[in-house]
């Protein structure tokens, strides 16, 4: 239980007594400031690994006002690991206890939202990103870096290259304030041992994101560039909040249409909100009394989050089909290689100058030639394989002439043949 109490309140002033602005929340779980980061994670995103191992998706993400602690809670220190670390090690440690059954693959991406454009910060020169909807519905980011990884330090050196690249700034509230919202998704791929054809991969993809802090341009007397990036965090939040409102109040009387549109953090998250994700929302406040209104917002924002429900599936990618199509293409070339070897023996026997040869099905391939041939064109067959063909002018129509049979008049063969050509009518 959070109790907010308004820093304004006179307890003796006997006026105001019935308009108190202190509020009661209650959640799940809430930490003090005694709370170690390893508290926070198990109570919060431990309970998250060993559905993504098994093919669930899921996200944790930090919310609250700038300065308030969300990198902190995530990104920790080198001392004190955060949210990232713990987790990545419960996820290695989890795949390394399915070694004998299945075999897992890990990749990870790194992504920052920076003035409402994506950027890759595993590879930053990329340009912006676009995000897709896939045919299931799921959002993609087109063209990110995904880096296949063996351990969860592996991906913290690659976090901590990423963070280089992140964009963060001074300013009055924090001085190692993030300027952006950053998204480590970590997928985990496992397929059980065996050749057996109708096997099924699970997907696992767990995201996990800091996000800037929402605040206030007078209290982060922010000006120019940081106000414009201050200007952009703020409508991504608020874009955030409107989903969250709108979710919590669906199947409600008061249910409302959901904009993930409506900012590009919105659309990213738009599965670990309302879809199909098991979500952990980390808010963090300051009980400082400057920061009341900022605490009160988060809170209201996370109470409501807690009626938002969200449906979750395994993701399975059936191996079978990849293999049904593999069988295709393996039957069409046999066919293919059954042809071409009916072709070469026909094309054998006839230079062997067996005449009415059949091919495959046991159709004749070289009908047997008439007792006089009256050739129109003829051509030698060099024994080399080329030929020498020699054809009278063709009338117009000539296009309708073609081989119709072949036959040996030579001695010896097979060097000498004469082609007969139908002659144009
Ligand atoms: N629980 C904590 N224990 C010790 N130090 C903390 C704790 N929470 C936050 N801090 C410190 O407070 C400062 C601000 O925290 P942090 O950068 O995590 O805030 P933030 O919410 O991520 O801010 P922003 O939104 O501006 O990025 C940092 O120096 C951080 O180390």
């Amino acid at each position: 239980m959070v109790v907010l109490m308004d820093p304004s309140e006179d307890p003796e002033d006997p006026l105001r007594t019935h308009r108190s602005r202190e509020k009661t929340f209650i959640f799940d779980v809430v930490f003090d400031q005694h709370a170690s980061q390893e508290d926070v994670y198990l109570a919060t995103t431990q309970q998250l690994v060993e559905g993504v191992v098994s093919g669930y998706n899921a996200t944790v993400f930090a919310y609250g006002p700038s300065g308030a602690g969300k990198t902190h809670t995530m990104l920790g220190m080198d001392t004190e690991p955060g949210i990232y670390l713990q987790t990545l090690s419960g996820l290695f440690q989890a795949i390394e206890e399915t070694r004998d059954s299945t075999d897992c693959s890990v990749s990870m991406s790194y992504l920052e939202i920076y003035n409402e454009v994506i950027r890759d910060l595993l590879s930053p020169s990329s340009g912006f990103l676009d995000l897709r909807e896939d045919s299931r519905g799921s959002i993609q980011i087109a063209g990110i870096t995904e880096v296949s990884t063996s351990n969860a330090q592996e991906i913290m050196q690659l976090l901590t290259k990423g963070n280089r690249q992140r964009t963060q700034e001074p300013t009055a509230t924090n001085k190692t304030s993030s300027r952006s919202h950053a998204v480590l998704q970590v997928i985990v791929r496992r397929r059980g041992r065996g050749a057996h054809p109708a096997e099924e991969v699970r997907v696992g993809r767990l995201f996990m994101v800091d996000l800037a802090g929402s605040e206030r341009a007078s209290q982060t007397q922010n000006q120019g560039k940081r106000m414009k990036e201050g200007a952009h965090i703020n409508r991504s939040l608020l874009a955030l909040g409107n989903c969250i409102n709108a979710l919590s109040e669906k199947g409600g009387s008061r249910a409302q249409y959901v904009n993930f549109r409506d900012s590009k953090l919105t659309r990213l998250l738009k599965d670990a909100l309302g879809g199909n994700s098991r979500t952990v929302m980390i808010a963090h406040i300051s009980p400082a009394s400057t920061h009341f209104e900022e605490s009160r917002t988060t809170l209201l924002y996370a109470y409501r989050a807690k009626n938002i429900k969200t449906r979750v599936k395994r993701n399975l990618l059936s191996v079978s089909c990849h293999i049904a199509q593999h069988t295709d293409v393996t039957s069409d070339l046999r066919g293919q290689i059954q042809r071409l070897k009916a072709k070469v023996e026909r094309r054998e026997r006839e230079r062997r100058g067996e005449p009415g040869s059949r091919d495959a099905q046991g159709r004749a391939s070289t009908p047997a030639p008439p007792a006089v041939a009256l050739p129109w064109a003829h051509g030698l067959l060099l024994p080399g394989g080329g030929s020498l063909l020699s054809v009278p002018p063709l009338k117009s129509n000539a296009s309708s002439a073609g081989i119709r049979h072949t036959h040996c008049v030579g001695q010896p063969p097979p060097l000498v043949l004469l082609w007969t050509i139908s002659a144009p009518k």
